[in-house]
């Protein structure tokens, strides 16, 4: 899909409403919470199966396959956290790595101008994988989390404040407990987007939590 890097402003724009969801994230067909996050209008999905429970093998890459061909129906980006071998399998649009995952520099030579994120938690890291070609960087957790059992202290907006004040343009998602109530701060400190996980996969209406966070976004311009 990709024939060279996607540019700032495009990434950008992806990174408005960033759906992050595994068979774990939910109670109902996830397959039907997709196409319900996609028609509230979210801009670019990651597929992250990892935790108790998860699919693996076989099994996780039909799994993602399914979910990737919905994607591919609404022209959705398609993401893959952690498995670089598996979004190369796939053919997948990027992969988002961690600082605990292989190197930036070396998950960015396997995936050629495939979009890449990189999970940053201080300057240093930000600064690394802009360095070692990362597309966007995800700042968080910003608030606190029960989704990702060994996530970090929630540390707010600072870092992304931090980062802008010293004049580092880079696209920026911030993650971690984000709901249409608290994502404000995360656009006003120069944050790009939003990710988010429970707020949309445990949504009674999945359509219409992503359609109020996006209308927020898209009124904080
Ligand atoms: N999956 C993610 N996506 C983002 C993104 F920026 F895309 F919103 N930021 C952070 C994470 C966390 O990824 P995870 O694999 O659980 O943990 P770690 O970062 O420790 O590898
Ligand atoms: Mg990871």
């Amino acid at each position: 899909m990709f024939l060279t890097r996607i540019a700032k402003k495009d990434m950008r724009d992806l990174l408005r409403l960033y759906f992050i969801m595994g068979s774990n994230n939910c109670q109902s067909d996830p397959k039907h919470v997709l196409e319900q996050a996609i028609k509230g209008g979210i801009s670019l999905f990651q597929f992250r199966e990892k935790g108790n429970a998860a699919f693996s093998g076989e099994e996780k890459y039909h799994f993602a396959k399914e979910l990737q061909s919905i994607c591919k129906k609404h022209m959705i980006p398609f993401i893959v956290n952690d498995d670089v071998e598996l979004a190369l399998a796939l053919n997948a649009d990027g992969v988002h790595i961690g600082q605990d995952d292989e190197s930036a520099e070396a998950v960015r030579r396997k995936i050629g101008d495939k979009i890449l994120g990189v999970s940053t938690h201080n300057l240093l890291e930000v600064e690394k994988a802009i360095a070692e070609g990362a597309d966007y960087v995800g700042i968080g957790p910003i608030y606190s989390t029960e989704t990702k059992v060994d996530a970090k202290a929630a540390q707010g907006t600072k870092l992304i404040l931090e980062v802008r004040n010293k004049g580092i343009n880079v696209p920026i998602v911030g993650i971690g407990g984000i709901t249409s109530e608290n994502a404000a701060p995360v656009m006003k400190s120069g944050g790009n987007g939003v990710s988010v996980i429970t707020t949309i996969s445990l949504s009674a209406d999945p359509a219409k939590s992503a359609r109020e966070l996006k209308e927020l976004i898209d009124s904080l311009g």
